[in-house]
């Protein structure tokens, strides 16, 4: 019986202008041991894991049955263990690393030899949108271009020389509630703006001129007016942080929490200084996650 680790990084999204499109991957994990055995058991090693009541109905074990019975295989029974650093509904992209946990383990479970862009189509398929999911499956700064039924193209971005801060409050705020304040439509001329302001932030952040880059961050149209007014502290944040010498910050994923860009060695400073300011919020300077889902026998894994 073998037993292997699939260690899952917490994800960003929209990183401002690039709605359901940008994905960054962060070095927050999930993290489940599996070991193959005769009957299901599912063990919670932390206390930002969701309670369930039994095997069944956990949300990453319906997952990984329903992978496995997409492609008419059996998912053998094994035990799990679960572990997390990443926040529920925070806009860190739980939700997007536990659908990407239940594909992977029907990946090792039942031999699917999944490719990138399978796992990321059936990600996607159950997110809806393909931002988090892309980064937190390939790792880095993912852009990613979406047409229902269609295959989801995608590219990676060179390395960041930047640090990244998340400023997480201590509340929670579901995706579906936050895409419910959003419109429906937008006119020919906002799409256009809001577009053009994406694709500069985009090749701004390609030149490694990040002071653009900040400032197109910042000018989102697609979703920030109308997210501003149930973010806690959203001016403020901004104003703050950029006081402080960040290039942008803005909403992180569908939000409550932020994530500003900062000098390549600010981060630490800039979190010292924030955290005076907004001492209930959990602020952090935070890896980018390179590498995606990671998946390793026992012996390779890092205590
Ligand atoms: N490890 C997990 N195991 C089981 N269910 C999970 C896990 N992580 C997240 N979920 C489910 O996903 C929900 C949160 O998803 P939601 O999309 O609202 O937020 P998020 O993914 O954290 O934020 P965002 O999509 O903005 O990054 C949780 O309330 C829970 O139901
Ligand atoms: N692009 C998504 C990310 C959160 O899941 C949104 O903003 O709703």
């Amino acid at each position: 019986m073998s037993k292997f680790t699939i260690t899952i990084p917490a994800s960003s999204a929209n990183i401002g202008p690039g709605f359901d499109s940008f994905g960054l991957s962060l070095g927050l994990y999930l993290r489940l041991t599996v070991e193959e055995q005769d009957t299901w058991e599912v063990k919670q090693l932390s206390n930002l894991l969701p309670a369930f009541d039994s095997y069944e109905n956990h949300f990453i074990y319906m997952i990984a049955e329903e992978t496995a019975n997409h492609f008419n295989k059996q998912l053998p029974a094994c035990k799990l263990t679960i572990e997390s650093s990443i926040p529920l509904a925070r806009g860190l992209g739980s939700s997007a690393s536990a659908v990407i946990a239940g594909i992977e383990l029907a990946n090792q479970l039942s031999h699917l030899d999944l490719s990138i862009s399978e796992k990321l189509q059936l990600a996607t398929a159950k997110e809806g949108h393909p931002d988090n999911v892309a980064a937190s499956i390939i790792g880095g700064f993912v852009v990613t271009a979406y047409t229902e039924n269609e295959t989801i193209h995608y590219c990676k971005l060179d390395s960041l020389d930047m640090d990244m801060v998340t400023f997480i409050p201590n509340v929670e705020l579901k995706t579906t509630a936050s895409r419910n304040v959003l419109p429906e439509q937008y006119s020919r001329k906002q799409a256009a703006i809001a577009s053009s302001i994406s694709n500069l932030f985009i090749a701004a952040l390609i030149n490694k001129q990040y002071d653009l880059a900040g400032e197109m961050m910042e000018k989102d149209l697609f979703h920030e007016p109308y997210r501003s007014s149930i973010i806690p502290n959203y001016l403020a944040i901004k104003q703050k942080a950029k006081q402080f010498g960040a290039y942008g910050t803005v909403i992180s994923g569908a939000g409550p929490t932020m994530i500003a860009f900062v000098p390549s060695g600010s981060g630490e400073q800039i979190v010292g200084k924030m955290q005076e300011l907004f001492p209930s919020y959990l602020i952090q300077k935070l890896e980018v996650d390179n590498d995606g889902v990671q998946v390793s026998t026992n012996k390779e894994v890092a205590e």
